[in-house]
């Protein structure tokens, strides 16, 4: 059955890719609204709707899901440019700053969104806050050798640090790196972003955090207003 968040996720990855023009080279965002999103762009490229596309995709899920559906695909490094990127978030707040790595992908998701001429989020309307981290932890990727020690440098930077556990395997979650992962709530949420985000990774032993400063040009909400679908295009605050 779908629900009104699957709904919300299906119009906005479609106004997304309406974004998007033949002879781009994209970046694949990871998550189950960019999955919309590449399912959408195979259906345009078969149609010939659009064409010589080149994908740069940000996770194993988005490597399998571009193959399936015939999506040209480049290595980050064997592009000279990525004209847009399209991914999903886990939280937004009004100035356009994001926690992502929901599903353990922040680290190529980044890279990706860095190199990124233009970056479009799409979202539904329950990732849009006020405030980042109040509901949603903070994903840090560590190095398998030094999570506890991580874990206890983000504790006394006020965090309260959990290692993610696998669902359907025992142990952690692993990256698609081979790393593991710490999810992080600051009490009150996190209110410098941007401070936090280099307080973070100048740990030991961190890969890379999920928070995404002054990266995202455009918010694309999926809202369902009286019964229907709607896309609203985010004013930045
Ligand atoms: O950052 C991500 C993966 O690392 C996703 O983009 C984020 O978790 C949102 O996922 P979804 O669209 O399934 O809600």
């Amino acid at each position: 059955m779908t629900t009104l968040q699957d709904q919300m996720k299906q119009a906005v990855a479609l106004a997304a890719v309406d974004q998007i023009s033949s002879g781009m080279v994209l970046g694949l965002g990871s998550g189950s609204t960019a999955a919309l999103m590449i399912k959408e762009l195979g259906a345009r490229l078969k149609d010939g709707r659009l064409k010589d596309l080149v994908g740069v995709t940000t996770s194993f899920q988005g490597e399998v899901l571009a193959a399936e559906l015939g999506i040209p695909l480049q290595a980050l490094n064997a592009v000279d440019r990525i004209d847009l990127a399209i991914d999903g978030a886990d939280e937004v707040d009004p100035g356009f700053q994001l926690i992502k790595g929901g599903g353990a992908c922040h680290v190529q998701e980044k890279l990706v969104a860095v190199r990124a001429e233009r970056f479009v989020v799409v979202v539904d309307a329950s990732k849009v806050v006020q405030t980042l981290n109040l509901e949603f932890p903070l994903p840090v990727e560590v190095l398998p050798g030094a999570w506890r020690q991580v874990q206890a440098q983000l504790n006394s930077m006020g965090g309260e640090a959990q290692l993610r556990m696998a669902v359907k395997k025992a142990g952690p979650v692993v990256t698609d790196q081979g790393n593991l992962v710490l999810d992080v709530k600051f009490a009150g949420g996190i209110n410098e972003p941007a401070d936090l985000e280099l307080a973070i990774n100048n740990l030991p032993g961190v890969l890379e955090n999920g928070l995404f400063i002054n990266l995202a040009d455009q918010v694309l909400v999926g809202e369902i207003i009286d019964g229907m679908p709607r896309v609203r295009d985010l004013a930045k605050g």
